[in-house]
């Protein structure tokens, strides 16, 4: 199924490696629009907010979900577009956020879900790459994600540059010393990251037709983009658990020689990552744990820093090694099957 052999490095490749510069142009770009949407929230909090994406960027608001409920305590729901596009149903004035989060900006499920928030009264947040999209024009307060033009149809750079978004933004409104300085971290940590060598991971998975991606908390986000990625991009059926919920079941077909790729941050909830990991190799699963507690020195390596921003250091990583893999594996990976870059869903 298969495109033509690529020559010379992919554009998931170039793409993906721009995430670092991407994410300070972001950074500089949004510093006054963070600071003035921090304030504005501390305020006058949301009763509730609604996140609005399709794909990797409803992975992005996965990790916006989990950081934005541990550090303020208010819930976080993830609208399903059918209710305002097909079911045409009215949302309830409430005090609600909206925040949508897209690359392209132009899904009519995701303008539909927007334009319903904001009749009910919602202040529309967007995270978004391409500002002149019509999520843009939208939208009350526009983050612009300022990644650059991605032509890849796999999503890496706007990625990442969605979740350091989130991590701003709430770095802002949680007035949070320790999260601010780790935001700012962030493009030389990329950096870093991005020149680790997840290469054994990609030996695991050459000839394997299925696996599992494990994460919890902050770290399931990446786990359910990787998952993705590892689909779209490599032929293979990939599928993200919390490392609490994959025993609720899915953990069955996990036997000898079960692929795993497990994501665990350096704080307590990464201990649960590390224990099912551990399960899972006692079995004789092949698993491939990252494990930020040790700083560089596992297999796959990952950096330990402020546990809200390892994740996204671990995905650089990953986009790597899984546009290695893709080639090895004899697809293309900016070219998968049946996938153009804007997909309209309604
Ligand atoms: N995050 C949303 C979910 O909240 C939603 O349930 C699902 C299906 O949405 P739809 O009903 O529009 O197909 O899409 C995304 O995954």
């Amino acid at each position: 199924m298969t495109a033509s052999p690529v020559l010379g490095p992919t554009l998931m490749f170039q793409e993906a490696a721009e995430a670092g510069a991407a994410v300070a142009r972001m950074l500089a770009a949004n510093g006054p629009a963070f600071a003035a949407l921090g304030a504005k929230l501390r305020a006058a909090p949301p009763a509730v907010i609604v996140t609005c994406a399709r794909g990797s960027s409803d992975h992005a608001a996965t990790y916006g979900k989990y950081l934005i409920e541990t550090r303020t305590g208010i819930p976080v729901a993830s609208a399903a577009p059918s209710v305002a596009s097909v079911y045409a149903a009215p949302a309830v004035q409430g005090h609600a956020l909206c925040i949508a989060i897209s690359q392209s900006g132009r899904s009519p499920d995701l303008l539909a879900t927007v334009a319903a928030q904001k009749a009910a009264g919602a202040h529309v947040v967007a995270l978004v790459n391409d500002a002149t999209s019509p999520l843009a024009d939208t939208a009350d307060t526009v983050i612009a994600l300022s990644a650059g033009v991605e032509r890849s149809v796999a999503a890496t750079k706007s990625y990442i540059a969605s979740l350091a978004a989130l991590a701003a933004l709430v770095a802002e409104w949680a007035e949070d010393d320790t999260l601010r300085r780790a935001v700012a971290g962030l493009p030389d940590a990329l950096a870093r990251s991005w020149a680790l060598d997840w290469g054994s991971v990609g030996a695991s998975l050459q000839n394997a037709t299925n696996l599992f991606v494990i994460g919890r908390g902050l770290g399931l986000a990446v786990a359910q983009e990787a998952a993705l990625k590892l689909k779209e991009t490599c032929g293979l059926h990939a599928e993200a658990f919390s490392s609490a919920e994959v025993r609720h079941g899915p953990m069955a077909i996990v036997g000898s020689g079960f692929p795993i790729i497990a994501f665990a941050t350096s704080d307590v909830i990464g201990d649960d990552v590390r224990a099912v990991a551990a399960d899972f190799a006692a079995r004789g699963a092949r698993v491939s744990l990252a494990d930020a507690r040790t700083d560089g020195a596992g297999d796959p390596p990952a950096l330990t820093a402020d546990p809200a921003i390892e994740p996204i250091l671990m995905i650089q990583s990953f986009y790597r090694m899984a546009d290695a893999l893709s080639r090895a594996r004899g697809y293309n990976p900016d070219a998968p099957s049946h996938l153009s870059k804007v997909t309209r869903t309604l």
